[in-house]
């Protein structure tokens, strides 16, 4: 059975190219959104020649062909991600997963033994075997390997070392720094409470402040900068939010102030999002930006402020479906940030993830689907919080919730050598997670 028709022009009432251009002053941006809006202008046009009624199609097999390559090769383009081999992993993996093509069991082991040589001696994941343990592969590698899912990916992780460099990287204001010597921000939190949480690390202790430092970056927009004072974004939102979530905290954000800040960020033209102010649609804020939606939605309806009976999120779900799949997808398969830029691992991951929140509203429980075009556009629903499938982070919670919470004596900033020695440890409390 077909989905929905596509909303071809209802959602775009207004170019947002005018709102850019102030007394009629152009900027560098004001310029560039009218390229993006003409680009979009000039497929439409030749797509409504072709079709008399629009069903966008996801370009399924080209974009399987695309990811099972780049699991093997990588062009030369791919140098610069040298650092980030990690995400390379987890991008593919997680779009594999949405589009429900399995990974053979072969090459899931092989991406298990080349994660588990970017993991640090010392605890904690690396962009590459040999580099120094960074937060941002360490959440990408923990993500993969709950993917893949098997016994053999959860025994890679070292859960005591993970915590011993979790603790590294905590500060004492409650902040944490993306690697030892490096900067702070919020991903930085979320990272750690993802993978604390996803491997029942998690003690209080370690996240101790972090609640109001991250409550700190939600500034006058209703958005979350990356540090506090800064400008709103939807990258740094999204991770402030997330990690809230886990932390179960999320009520002590503005949460209105937060609804309307990203609703706002949907634009009006293009149907996609931006991710701050006056600035350019981009489709992986497709998952940054109204991936908030599911969060606040929860939130709110706990609140009792939402609708528990409200059949979708509160932004403009077809309109973004039929940016990612009339503007975002190379013919060749993979996905792009926008008309005229180059496919990659990252844009096809995350419009991928987007995609997947505008088609699903609800949870298990109470679960609605809103498929633009044919019924072969559905992908695999994703968890809000981890965005990967919420069966794999079920089954992750499942395994890693059976074994004990590692002893915590550690301060901010301690390098493992400065933990008690084990027998000290092993004298305290043996499961402190009850
Ligand atoms: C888990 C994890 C590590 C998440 C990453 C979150 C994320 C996407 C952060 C974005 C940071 C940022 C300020 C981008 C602005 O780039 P820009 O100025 O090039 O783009 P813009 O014009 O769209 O703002
Ligand atoms: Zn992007």
């Amino acid at each position: 059975m077909d989905g929905v028709p596509a909303p071809l022009r209802c959602f775009r009432e207004c170019h947002s190219a005018e709102m850019f251009v102030d007394d009629g002053v152009e900027t560098v941006t004001s310029v560039e959104q009218k390229k993006v809006e003409h680009n979009i202008e000039e497929v439409l046009s030749v797509y409504k020649q072709m079709h008399s009624l629009p069903q966008p199609t996801l370009l399924r097999e080209q974009h399987y062909q695309y990811l099972k390559k780049g699991l093997r090769h990588l062009s030369d383009a791919y140098e610069c991600l040298d650092a980030s081999r990690p995400w390379l992993c987890f991008w593919i993996l997680h779009s594999l997963e949405l589009l429900e093509e399995p990974i053979p069991s072969a090459i899931a082991s092989d991406v298990c033994q080349f994660l588990a040589r970017c993991q640090s001696p010392t605890g904690g994941f690396a962009g590459g075997p040999g580099q120094h343990a960074h937060l941002a592969p360490t959440y990408a590698a923990v993500n993969a390997l709950c993917i893949i899912g098997t016994e053999e990916a959860y025994n890679v992780i070292d859960r005591e070392k993970l915590l011993d460099f979790l603790w590294s990287v905590k500060q004492p204001d409650g902040s944490f720094v993306m690697h030892i010597g490096g900067e702070v921000d919020v991903r930085s939190a979320y990272c750690a409470a993802s993978v604390a949480s996803l491997t029942n690390i998690l003690t209080p202790k370690l996240f101790e402040d972090t609640i109001n430092w991250i409550v700190r970056c939600q500034n006058w927009e209703g958005g979350l900068s990356g540090v506090p004072g800064l400008e709103a974004h939807g990258g740094y939102t999204f991770c402030g939010t997330a990690a809230l979530v886990i932390l179960g905290k999320e009520h002590m954000l503005d949460l209105k102030a937060l609804m309307r800040w990203v609703v706002s960020r949907q634009m009006r033209f293009e149907g996609g999002f931006q991710g701050r102010c006056n600035k350019l649609v981009d489709g992986c804020y497709s998952f940054w930006q109204a991936g908030l939606l599911p969060l606040l939605h929860r939130a709110l309806s706990r609140e009792g402020e939402t609708e528990l009976s409200q059949q979708r999120w509160m932004f403009e779900q077809q309109a973004l479906q039929e940016y990612i799949l009339l503007f975002c997808q190379n013919p060749a398969g993979g996905l792009v940030d926008k008309l005229g830029k180059s496919r990659d691992f990252y844009h096809t991951c995350y419009c991928l993830s987007g995609l997947s929140i505008a088609q699903h509203f609800g949870n298990t429980d109470l679960h609605q689907e809103l498929i633009l075009g044919k019924e072969e556009n559905k992908l695999a629903p994703t968890h809000p919080v981890y965005n990967i499938c919420p069966e794999k982070v079920a089954q992750a919670l499942e395994y890693f919730y059976r074994l004990p919470v590692p002893e915590d004596h550690r301060q901010p900033g301690a390098a493992a050598e400065d933990r008690p020695s084990d027998s000290a440890a092993a004298s305290g409390s043996a499961d402190c997670h009850t």
